[in-house]
């Protein structure tokens, strides 16, 4: 009986001795595989350190009440925008949802290390943005929507359904979303230079990265972006809160316009709607902020702003100038008026515009900004003029002078030709993508 028990035990106590050492290595290497993704997540934190950090005193201002969001039209990503144009789904995606993947909250927080401090790269009213990296090494920008309580789960679904089809490169791309329970998380491709905001009005020294042919690159990028909301969608999308915080940028400088959380659908049949008035102070449309009446020539007055914003270097409303210059819209006008173009140029840009291309994209911006919304250009006839050098703008700057000598805010109206046929509409209209 004990000779036979003899290799009995030891063979057991061979098993045991192996179950113990093949698990003291599997704990071993996921020990292993934490710390790397840990060093990488630190190396890339570290790596973006290039982006300047925008002072504090230039914050925005929400227009609106942030409790009052929480109750319908909530800080959301998307509406139900269908494809005019091409919207094939990209190979190898998850079929559920036909654009892109449902990730789990394992996976984003795996992605994010556990939503670690140290990941997060931006941080709006309504959401934390972390940078995570996917099983699959793809960099994201992971936005937790802090907001979510009114939003019932198939609606959140069919919104972001809606927006993940929507593929441009100058719209940031949504690669997928995780809904569990209360929490609603929206994945997005990683934009990997920052903001336009962080680089305008950040600290970057006494000389600006961003010189005017790269200012002009970044408002033809947003513009294009703009456009395929406006004209290549149907119904079109009016994104409602254009301003350089959600223009992002990527290392050659291609803006991707981000931050669809208030956007509104607007049917072909639809001049336009009336909704509550969202956005952000300074770049609202006069006439949607007084009446709520919008349609996607609030998003032109917005993208007026912005371009002003972009040759300036000047935030639309700052408290910290003198009176005559805390609005931007204002100070712009009168320095147009009293010919004194060329001190509206960003004094941090080393090589002033040639005077020809600033008088043609300030005409441009006074355009966008026209009180009569009808008169304001479309997004489409916005990149035409942007791009084109022969733009006739001795006759259209003189009407602005002798127009406006002392400029207020309501009367300013100025001609600006559209590009002249419909073909050439249609033309210009390839060219967005
Ligand atoms: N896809 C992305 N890639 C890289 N950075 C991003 C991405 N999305 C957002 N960010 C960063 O996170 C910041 C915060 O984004 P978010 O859209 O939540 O806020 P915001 O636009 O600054 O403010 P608000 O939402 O209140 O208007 C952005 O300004 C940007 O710097």
């Amino acid at each position: 009986m004990t000779e036979s028990a003899g290799p009995s035990v030891s063979l057991k106590l061979v098993v045991l001795v192996a179950i113990l050492v093949v698990s003291a290595l599997l704990i071993l290497l996921l020990i292993f595989f934490l710390c790397f993704r840990k060093t990488r997540n630190l190396a890339a934190k570290h790596s973006s350190g290039s982006i300047p950090l925008v002072s504090k005193e230039i914050t925005m201002v929400k227009a609106s009440d942030p409790k009052k969001m929480e109750e319908a039209e909530v800080k959301v990503e998307i509406g139900g925008a269908q494809h005019h144009q091409s919207s094939e789904l990209v190979s190898g995606e998850d079929p559920d949802i036909g654009w892109g993947r449902w990730y789990t909250i394992w996976e984003v927080e795996l992605a994010t290390h556990g939503f670690a401090e140290g990941n997060v790269i931006g941080e709006g009213g309504y959401a934390v943005v972390y940078r995570g990296i996917l099983h699959d090494a793809s960099v994201v920008a992971v936005k937790n929507l802090l907001n979510n309580k009114g939003q019932a789960e198939k609606e959140f679904k069919v919104e972001v359904e809606a927006i993940g089809k929507v593929r441009h490169k100058n719209l940031v791309r949504l690669v997928g979303y995780c809904a569990e329970g209360a929490r609603r998380m929206l994945v997005y491709e990683y934009v990997d230079n920052g903001n336009l905001e962080q680089w305008l009005h950040g600290d970057v020294g006494p000389v600006s990265p961003l010189t005017w042919d790269i200012r002009m690159r970044i408002a033809i990028g947003t513009a294009k972006g703009l456009a395929y909301l406006h004209e290549g969608l149907e119904p079109k999308v009016v994104h409602r809160d254009i301003k350089s915080s959600n223009i992002l940028l990527d290392k050659n400088w291609n803006a991707k316009v981000s931050d669809f959380g208030l956007a509104k659908l607007l049917g072909s049949e639809k001049s336009h709607v009336t909704t509550r008035v969202m956005g952000t102070f300074g770049y609202v449309a006069p006439e949607y902020a007084s009446s709520g009446m919008l349609n996607e020539r609030s998003d032109v007055y917005s993208f007026g702003v912005l371009l002003m914003e972009i040759i300036t270097g000047r935030s639309p409303i700052d408290y910290s100038r003198p009176p005559g210059e805390m609005n931007l819209v204002d100070w712009f006008k009168a320095m147009v008026a009293s010919r004194r173009s060329e001190e509206l140029v960003d004094p941090l840009i080393e090589i002033p515009p040639p005077p020809r291309s600033l008088k043609r994209v300030l005409l441009i911006c006074l355009r966008c900004i026209d009180m009569d919304v009808v008169k304001r250009p479309k997004m489409g006839q916005i990149i035409h003029m942007l791009e084109t050098d022969d733009f006739p703008f001795r006759s259209e700057l003189r009407s602005v002078r002798e127009k406006d000598p002392v400029p207020s805010h309501a009367d300013v109206s100025i001609k600006v030709p559209y590009p002249p046929t419909k073909h050439a509409e249609t033309v210009e209209k390839s060219r967005w993508r």
